[in-house]
């Protein structure tokens, strides 16, 4: 599946920390057990477990957490392929729950989240043997479970001009959003219009128009120091002039003066409602993936300067910290619309929960 395969490739960091870890964790404890475990029909003496060589022999011996596949034993027979390797599985006991917790919150799941994970992981199956893989597939379908319900594309309303607020932090990558997002909607047949919001750093503005033309929509802006909430009374009335089907508004991300900010974004609204007092539609904050545990304080802080409706998580490409989105997820169960998952202006995708799953704890498609 090839969106599957450029996630992981892109989440490497973070999917081969966990793999490492969970590797480490399993072969810590664990032994060899056989791939090709007889079968019941096979008229082998029945075992009450599947392991190699009988440990200590604890008397109450743990049952194998998922049945071996017949299917394999039996293909590799008729096709003579080499038997498998010995898979390695570890009992669960309290020292590996709590390595495992470890290991989450190392992968920025967050203490909470990680704690609940691994609890709803252990049900059920405390004194089983389980190997990497079968943890693997454990954890992915937990996050996947937790994701499920953020998985939403930025909704699109009839109202012309939608208004999408952006917000976050500098740096955290809301600029390149909404270029990527404009050609996104562009290539879907919408009209666009951009508003340069952060209207107090030249830099800023000539970065989106850079953008715009990569997208191909026009980019309003205002001289350099002029009143934000100005540009974007202009910006609604020109866009509506255009019949723009969307107009997306950049804003400052200065969090070092919170109140200037607060009152910068409380007014930028005030002045669109004048025009449409159900606008903006979408307020969507930009996070970088990269800050980690950060991302969290970020969203408390955004939801008090404003009323954000849904996230858009980038840079997941290429950092080690892309369990942040499942504390994101399980702690606020806000929308997530998009991950950024590289610079170029197709860098975008829809979030996929299983695709992100999978990609994060190194899940081989099977
Ligand atoms: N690897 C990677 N880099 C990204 C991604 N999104 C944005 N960036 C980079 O992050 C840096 C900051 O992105 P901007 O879009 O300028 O961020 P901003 O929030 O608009 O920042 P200001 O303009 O300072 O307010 C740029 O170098 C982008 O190329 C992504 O998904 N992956």
């Amino acid at each position: 599946m090839a969106l599957f395969s450029k996630l992981r490739e892109r989440l490497f960091k973070s999917s081969s920390r966990l793999e490492e870890g969970l590797d480490a964790i399993v072969e810590e404890g664990g032994e060899e057990t056989p791939v090709e475990a007889p079968q019941p029909e096979e008229a082998q003496p029945q075992p009450e477990t599947p392991v190699a060589e009988a440990a200590p022999a604890a008397p109450e011996a743990p049952a194998p957490v998922e049945p071996e596949k017949p299917t394999r034993s039996l293909l590799s027979r008729l096709t003579g392929a080499a038997p498998a390797k010995p898979v390695v599985r570890r009992e669960l006991d309290d020292e590996m729950l709590e390595q495992l917790e470890e290991l989450l919150i190392a992968s920025d799941m967050g203490v909470d989240t990680a704690l609940r994970v691994t609890a709803n992981i252990a049900e059920g199956r405390f004194g089983k043997r389980l190997s990497t893989e079968e943890i693997k597939t454990l954890l992915s379908d937990e996050i996947t479970r937790i994701m499920e319900s953020v998985a939403k594309p930025l909704p699109l309303y009839p109202k012309k001009p939608q208004v999408v607020l952006v917000v976050g932090v500098n740096g955290a990558g809301k600029t390149t959003t909404i270029g990527k997002l404009a050609s996104q909607f562009t290539a879907a047949g919408k009209s666009v219009v951009i508003a340069a919001g952060d209207t107090f750093r030249a830099a800023a503005v000539e970065q989106l128009q850079v953008w715009g033309d990569r997208a191909g929509v026009p980019v309003l802006t205002a001289p350099e120091g002029s009143d934000p909430a100005s540009l974007a009374f202009d910006a609604m009335t020109q866009a509506e002039e255009m019949g723009a089907d969307l107009l997306m508004i950049d804003t400052a991300g200065r969090l070092q003066n919170r109140q200037d900010l607060m009152e910068e974004l409380a007014k930028i609204v005030r002045v669109i409602r004048k025009k449409d007092e159900t606008a903006p539609h979408n307020t969507v904050l930009v996070l970088d993936a990269t800050t980690g545990q950060n991302a969290l304080s970020q969203v408390e802080t955004f939801q008090k300067l404003a009323d954000v409706s849904g996230l858009v998580m980038t840079k997941l490409d290429g950092t080690a910290k892309g369990g942040v989105l499942v504390a994101l997820a399980d702690k606020f169960g806000l929308p997530i619309h998009a991950i950024g998952v590289g610079e170029k202006i197709d860098d975008l995708d829809a979030f996929d929960p299983k695709d992100f799953a999978q990609a994060l704890t190194g899940l081989t498609d099977e």
